[in-house]
C-alpha cells in the first residue's frame, strides 16, 4: 500500500512526539534550494539577458525569417520534414504552430505518391522521420510505411543494420507506436539492439552523441525545454546547421529562461510568506521540483498565470498529502475531512494548529484564484478545482483508514482508490483552471467522464510512484 511506504521518502519512520500526541515522521530532506530564487522576485532585480541588447526585435526578426523558409515553396518534402524536425527539436516550434500544421498536412495528403522522385520509400530514416512527424501532429498514418523495410523472410533486411541514421529515426518513431502496430513492436529491439553497437569508428562524433542520448532519452518522453538545450549544443557543432535557426534557439531559449526565473522567484515568495518549513516541519519542501514539473506540463510564455496555479495548488496538496500519509492521527484527519468538504473558515474551529493553518492557505488560494479568473468570465473552474481538491481529500482519508486500521486492501480494492490519490485526476482539473479561452466547461466535463487518456497516466503515474517509492524503502 503506498499511503506508508511513499510516506518514507529518505529515511525510515521515527516516530516524534507533538500536540501530545506522538507522531509517525518520514525524515524527509530539507530544500536543496533554500531562497535561491528569492531574488527574481525582487522589484530591484534586473534581467541580465534582455538588456544585453535589443533581443526581442532580434527574435521577432529571426521568426520572420524562419517563417519564410516554413511556408516558401519547396518542392522537396524531405527537405521540409527536416527543417520541421530541426525547428521542433531546437524548442521554438511553438512559434510556428499554424506553419508546421500547414506544412504537415500537404505533406500527409501527398505520401502516397511519395515514393516517387526525391522521397525514396526504401530510405529508412526518411520513412521514419515522416511517420513520426506526422503521427506526432494527429495525422492518421499508418506503420504499414515500414513493410518495405523488411526481406522476403519478415525479417528486418540486413542492409538497415548500418544505416545509423535511419535506425536512430526508426527508434525514435517507435516510440509514437499505438495498440496493433506490430511492426513497430518489433522494431524498436531491433533498432536498439543495433544501436547499442554501432561502430563509433565509422559515424560522425555528433550522431554517436545523438544515439547514446536517444537511447537514454527517446525524444516522445522527453521534457521539450531540456531536450532543447541538448540539441542547441548538438546542432551547433552541425557544420551543416543553419544559423538563423540556431541563433534563434539560443536567444528564445534564454528569454524563456528568464521567465521561468521570475515566475518561481514569485512562486518562492508566496512559499516563503507561508512559512512552510516552520508550520509544516514535517512535510516536504519541494517547491521549485513542483515548478519545474509544470513547466513540463506546458512550457510555453501564454502559460504563466496557469503553471502559477498549478504549482501552488501542488505544493498544498503535497502538505496535505504528508498530513494524510504522516503526520495526522485518525481522530484529526476525520473533522479534517469533513471541513475540506464544508470548504468554510468557521469550520476549522476545533482543529488542531497546523491543520488550520494549511486549511487557511488552501481556502487563501483559492480565494485569490477565483479572484483572478472572476474577471476573465472563467468563475465557473472554481468549482471544478475545488470539487478535485475534496475529493482528493476524501481518496486520503480513505487511505489513511486502511493504515490506522491495519487493514491490507486486495489489488482490486487498491487501484481504485489509488489511481484518485494518484493526483492525476486533480492534477488535470487544476492545469485547465488557468488556462485560456481554448479551454471551456466541455474540457472539465470530459476529463470528468470515462477519460481513457486520464485513466493512463493515473496507472501509469500511480504505478510509477509505488515502485520508486518501494525502492527507497
Ligand atoms: C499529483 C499531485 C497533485 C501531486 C502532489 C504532490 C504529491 C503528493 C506527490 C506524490 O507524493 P507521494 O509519492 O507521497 O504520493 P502517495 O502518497 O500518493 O503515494
Amino acid at each position: 500500500m503506498s499511503v506508508q511506504v511513499s510516506a518514507i521518502s529518505s529515511s525510515s519512520p521515527s516516530k516524534e512526539r507533538s500536540g501530545g500526541v506522538e507522531r509517525r515522521s518520514a525524515g524527509f530532506h530539507e530544500s536543496v534550494w533554500g531562497d535561491y530564487f528569492l531574488k527574481y522576485a525582487s522589484p530591484s532585480y534586473s534581467t541580465k539577458f534582455k538588456f544585453l541588447g535589443r533581443v526581442e526585435e532580434q527574435v521577432e526578426e529571426l521568426k520572420g525569417e524562419v517563417r519564410k523558409m516554413l511556408t516558401g515553396v519547396v518542392d522537396k518534402p524531405s527537405q521540409m520534414l527536416h527543417l520541421i524536425d530541426e525547428i521542433q527539436r531546437l524548442g521554438i516550434d511553438y512559434h510556428f504552430e499554424r506553419e508546421i500544421d500547414e506544412q504537415l498536412e500537404r505533406i500527409y495528403k501527398s505520401y502516397s505518391q511519395l515514393d516517387h522522385g526525391d522521397f525514396k520509400g526504401d530510405d529508412l530514416h526518411m520513412v521514419a522521420l515522416m511517420f513520426r512527424l506526422l503521427r506526432q501532429q494527429g495525422f492518421n498514418i499508418s506503420s504499414e510505411v515500414f513493410n518495405n523495410f523488411k526481406d522476403n523472410e519478415g525479417n528486418f533486411k540486413k542492409s538497415l543494420i548500418t544505416d545509423v541514421c535511419g535506425l536512430l529515426s526508426l527508434y525514435e518513431a517507435c516510440h509514437l507506436r499505438c495498440h496493433g502496430d506490430a511492426i513497430l513492436e518489433e522494431a524498436l529491439p531491433f533498432a536498439i539492439t543495433h544501436l547499442e553497437s554501432i561502430d563509433e569508428m565509422k559515424v560522425s562524433t555528433n550522431l554517436v552523441k545523438q544515439v547514446s542520448h536517444a537511447l537514454e532519452q527517446p525524444l516522445r518522453k522527453g521534457l521539450p525545454r531540456l531536450e532543447a538545450r541538448h540539441y542547441i549544443s548538438l546542432y551547433q557543432e552541425e557544420p551543416s546547421h543553419h544559423e538563423v535557426l540556431l541563433t534563434l534557439a539560443k536567444l528564445d531559449f534564454n528569454l524563456l529562461q528568464e521567465q521561468y526565473q521570475k515566475e518561481i522567484g514569485k512562486i518562492t515568495r508566496w512559499w516563503k510568506d507561508i512559512d512552510v518549513a516552520r508550520k509544516f516541519p514535517f512535510a516536504r519542501d519541494r517547491i521549485v521540483e513542483l515548478f519545474f514539473w509544470m513547466v513540463g506540463a506546458y512550457f510555453q510564455p501564454e502559460f504563466e498565470v496557469a503553471r502559477n496555479i498549478l504549482t501552488r495548488v501542488t505544493a498544498l496538496i503535497s502538505i496535505l498529502d504528508d498530513i494524510y500519509d504522516v503526520h495526522g492521527t485518525l481522530e484529526e484527519l476525520v473533522p479534517y475531512t469533513e471541513a475540506i468538504e464544508k470548504w468554510d473558515v468557521d469550520a476549522m474551529d476545533g482543529l488542531p494548529e497546523y491543520m488550520q493553518a494549511l486549511y487557511k492557505e488552501i481556502l487563501d488560494l483559492y480565494d485569490e484564484i477565483g479572484n483572478e479568473i472572476a474577471t476573465k468570465g472563467r468563475s465557473y473552474r472554481l468549482t471544478y478545482a475545488k470539487g478535485a481538491m475534496k475529493k482528493q481529500a476524501r481518496g486520503y482519508f480513505d487511505e489513511a483508514k486502511w493504515f490506522h486500521t491495519g487493514y491490507t486492501p486486495t489489488l482490486e480494492e487498491y487501484m481504485p482508490l489509488a489511481l484518485l490519490t494518484s493526483g492525476y485526476e486533480a492534477l488535470s482539473i487544476t492545469a485547465l483552471v488557468g488556462m485560456g479561452d481554448v479551454v471551456t466547461k466541455d474540457a472539465f466535463e470530459w476529463l470528468l467522464g470515462d477519460c481513457k487518456i486520464l485513466r493512463a497516466s493515473q496507472i501509469i503515474g500511480r504505478l510509477m510512484d509505488d515502485i520508486a517509492s518501494h525502492q527507497v524503502r
